[in-house]
């Protein structure tokens, strides 16, 4: 099904219920170029769309358990997003959570980043991989995709390890807890990568297998290129200016200079990333949501039930 943005916002007229201060409050924290209005239109139907999804999967364990005399417990509803770097995935994945803790089925969210399980800096120096962080091979595709099933499959507690942005390295002594939440997302470039086939010629089972729902957050690369260049160049008033920030060496460039850097970064790995790993993953996800340059959302497809 393909909704343009018209026939996509119309949606919103027909939820009732408005965001109260709170939300509005959170939702302002996630990102100050965020615009409400595109909040309402767009992301409230999806919300909607999700809680109807996660109630369709509870009704189902429910009459499998009926006919088949079990008693499974709910387990947690898991949502992939992917996308691009700076294609707006991390913002897309935290306002859902925001939206999805108001419907009454869904009000433990908790959200998971792929990022955490990047090798450290100290492996992928070793292994040859420090010019392609966030490819697939940079990951520990193995410990991610435990982790998932993990949660997936009902245990009480799952942790999982921590990047950070301005050491640009793991975070040795902090982890991630998910404790049995209602719904998982699990936001990051790579979560709609098909499974390795095995060198017997048989494959193992991708991170999706374990996925309710997914989402692509699609756009021009030419535009996502201009999002990633406009975030770096703010990012050396913010985390770059801190001495400790593996890019401090940036904050001390001019707007060109600065501009330059983050094209060069872009050019050299994440736009190859883009086109030889991300974009051919697209048409695997059930929902693709297409950004203009302003980061309006003009169409939504979704793949039929
Ligand atoms: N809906 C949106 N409206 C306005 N700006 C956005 C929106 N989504 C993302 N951005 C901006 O685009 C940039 C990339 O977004 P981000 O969510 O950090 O991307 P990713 O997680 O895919 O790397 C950020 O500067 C962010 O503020
Ligand atoms: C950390 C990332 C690999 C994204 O990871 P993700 O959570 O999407 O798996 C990416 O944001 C990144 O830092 N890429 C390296 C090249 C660069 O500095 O842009």
């Amino acid at each position: 099904m393909e909704l343009d943005r018209r026939a996509w916002a119309r949606l919103a007229d027909t939820i009732e219920q408005p965001l109260n201060q709170g939300d509005v409050d959170r939702l302002r924290g996630i990102g100050e170029h965020l615009s409400l209005g595109e909040v309402e239109q767009i992301y409230l139907p999806l919300s909607r769309l999700l809680s109807i999804y996660v109630e369709s999967s509870a009704h189902l364990r429910s009459a499998t358990n009926d006919f088949l005399g079990g008693t499974t417990r709910r387990t947690p509803f898991v949502i992939g997003v992917a996308g691009s770097v700076a294609v707006g995935k991390s913002t897309t994945a935290r306002v859902l959570q925001e939206m999805l803790r108001r419907w009454p089925s869904t009000p433990r969210v908790e959200l998971v980043t792929t990022d955490g399980f990047l090798y450290p800096n100290a492996e992928l120096r070793r292994r040859g991989l420090m010019e392609r962080k966030g490819f697939p091979e940079a990951y520990d595709r193995r410990a991610l995709l435990r982790m998932v099933a993990e949660v997936k499959s009902g245990k009480p507690e799952v942790r999982a390890p921590k990047y950070s942005h301005l050491y640009y390295d793991i975070v040795p002594d902090e982890e991630i807890s998910v404790r049995r939440p209602d719904v998982l997302i699990v936001e990051g470039l790579n979560v709609l990568q098909p499974a390795r086939v095995r060198a017997d010629g048989t494959t193992g089972l991708a991170l999706s297998d374990f996925f309710d729902f997914s989402i692509y957050v699609d756009a021009k690369p030419a535009h996502i290129e201009e999002w990633y260049v406009e975030r770096f160049m703010r990012w050396r008033h913010g985390a770059f200016a801190d001495p400790q920030s593996y890019f401090h060496q940036y904050s001390f460039l001019s707007d060109a200079e600065a501009s330059e850097r983050g094209t060069e970064i872009w050019r050299r790995i994440n736009g190859p990333n883009l086109r030889s790993n991300i974009q051919p993953t697209r048409s695997r996800a059930r929902l693709v949501m297409s950004k203009d340059r302003d980061h309006s959302v003009s169409r939504v497809l979704l793949r039929k039930v």
